[in-house]
Parts: structure tokens; sequence; C-alpha cells
């Protein structure tokens, strides 16, 4: 057994610290460990000291983990736990996903004091979303309402909806459930119109590759079946990420032995949506993302992604 105990790394979120304390909670339960066999490291990030513009514009997702991998790297931390939509595409040399716990809903939630549903919202309505994929798939369904950027933390996010700043918002149910909120919820989306974005609803864990001790730990809660969807789901998006700006949805499903992938993208404004649908064995979870994505691409022509 370790002597020093195994340095879990979080963003200090209410929201990263509850993904920090199950994962925690699931390995002190697999291994038969007590809580002291934990340190809970908590790292601030760039990402988290910008709280007025939107993170496309200041350089997208790898904000938030960059701190947090450069304390990997130099042996500070032995994993972090991350919101898999969160992760970058490509990660820093050394460094992989190690597991991933089991999904949970990964559908967006709607919230809002004065309508059951998005349809349902008074002509001109105002949501807050900062999700360019959200904002595009509000104004695909309704054109007349105005999306507002709106960043901060969940917590802050709802007090602004309780003050009447908006009307509505938009956030994933399985982050608010994390956070004991899931009482909030006014109605949940289809994943049709709201395709989830990648990686929804599944926390991961990032590690050392070849860290054994570390991989060992990891091995008695990672859960496969997670794991094949968020392979083809983010070779799906390593084919499309020529750009932060673009508002991407994908999803993967398993039934049996068959995965089905779908995949959408859309313009900001909402006024275009190619959707894309791809099947195949399990076992090819990679391959059908990677074809997905290209299939998509050519669907949606060069100049989609130009502006
Ligand atoms: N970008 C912030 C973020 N990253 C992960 C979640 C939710 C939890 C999840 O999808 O696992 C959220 C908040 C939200 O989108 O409402």
């Amino acid at each position: 057994m370790q002597t020093k105990p195994l340095r879990i790394g979080t963003r200090g979120s209410a929201l990263a610290l509850a993904q920090a304390h199950e994962t925690r909670g699931r390995l002190m339960a697999a291994h038969g460990l007590p809580e002291d066999a934990f340190e809970i490291v908590v790292i601030k990030t760039s990402g988290d000291q910008i709280q007025d513009r939107p993170l496309s514009e200041v350089g997208g997702k790898g904000l938030f983990t960059k701190e947090i991998e450069e304390a990997l790297l130099n042996r500070s931390i032995d994993l972090a736990v991350h919101s898999s939509k969160d992760m970058p595409t490509v990660l820093p040399d050394g460094l992989a996903l190690t597991a991933f716990l089991p999904r949970e809903d990964v559908r967006d939630a709607f919230i809002s004091p004065k309508a059951k549903t998005l349809l349902d919202l008074p002509h001109g309505a105002v949501v807050g979303s900062s999700s360019l994929r959200r904002q595009a798939m509000i104004k695909r369904l309704r054109p007349d309402i105005e999306v507002v950027m709106y960043r901060g933390n969940v917590q802050t996010r709802l007090r602004k909806l309780d003050e009447g700043q908006v009307d509505a918002t938009l956030l994933a149910y399985a982050g608010l459930r994390r956070l004991g909120l899931g009482d909030v919820v006014t109605s949940l989306l289809d994943t049709g119109d709201f395709l989830p974005a990648v990686g929804q609803g599944a926390i991961c864990i990032e590690s050392r590759e070849g860290d054994a001790p570390t991989l060992a730990l990891l091995a008695a809660i990672h859960d496969p079946l997670t794991e094949c969807r968020l392979v083809a789901e983010r070779a799906f998006l390593t084919v499309l990420d020529g750009s932060c700006r673009t508002p991407i949805g994908g999803l993967a499903e398993v039934d049996g032995e068959t995965l089905t992938l779908r995949g959408c993208v859309l313009k900001p404004d909402g006024s275009e949506r190619h959707d894309l649908e791809r099947s195949g064995p399990v076992s090819q979870a990679e391959q059908i993302g990677r074809e997905a994505g290209e299939a998509l691409k050519a669907l949606m022509g060069p100049e989609f992604l130009a502006n």
C-alpha cells in the first residue's frame, strides 16, 4: 500500500470540487481506503481568472487545464479530475485520459421561472448562455430570442436568473445534479435539437502515462463503456476542430455491440445546421468518430468553417 497520500488535482469551482470528491469517494470504496489516503489539491487556472469574455475569444478549453497539467508533469499531483467536455482533444506529451467514471445524463437542462420549455418562452425573451453550441441551437429554434453572454460558475448564473437579469438559461443537467441542484431544472432538452457537447456528463481522470501505481488504482473505478463513447466523440471532434468558434454537438450511444454517433455543426446564428449519423461495431469506436467527422466536414463544405 502506499505510504504517501495520492494527490488529486482539481480546479476550485464548486462543480470541480464535487467531481474530485466523487472520484475520491469511488477510489475509497473500490480499494477500502480511508479518506486520508488521498489529498485534494486545488489549482487555480488561467481560465478561472477570466470571467468577462467568452472562452472562444480568449483561447478556448486549454485555459482550464494548463496549470493542472503542469502539476501532473512536475509530479506535484498524481491525477487530475476533469469534466470530459472541457478537455482539449490534444493533451501534452506524457499525459493521457486514463479513466472515465460512468457517464451521467448527457442532456442540457432548461431553467426558467417564465416558461416550461424553450418553445413556450414569450416572444423576444432573453436567454443567458455562453456556450456557442447552445446559443446557436437556441437561435435555430427561436430566432426571436435574444441570447446574452453569460459566464461565471453555475451558482452565479442561477443568481442572475433569480434576479431577473435573464428569462431563462441552459446548463448541463449532469453538472447541476453533481452540485445537488437537480431540482432547479424546469425541463430537459431533447438530444435531437440539443445534441450535447462532446463529453458532456462524463467525469474523466488525467494522469501520467506509465505511472503504474496510479493506473492500477484507477482501473477499479474506470468505466469502459463510457470510454468507448468518449473515444468516438473525441475522434469526431479532433477531425472537426478547425475552430473553437464553431458550434458543434456530438453524442455516441451504445446498444449491444453497436455504437452510434450523432454529430452536428451549426452557424453561430443558427441559420444553418448539418447533421450526421454513423454506426458500427463498438470495437471501432475511434474509426466511427473519425469517419463521422470527415463526412460532416464534406457535408458542410469549406466555406462553413471559414467565417
Ligand atoms: N463548461 C463548463 C462545464 N463543464 C462541464 C459542465 C457540466 C458537467 C458535465 O457536462 O459533465 C459545465 C457546466 C455546464 O455546461 O452547464
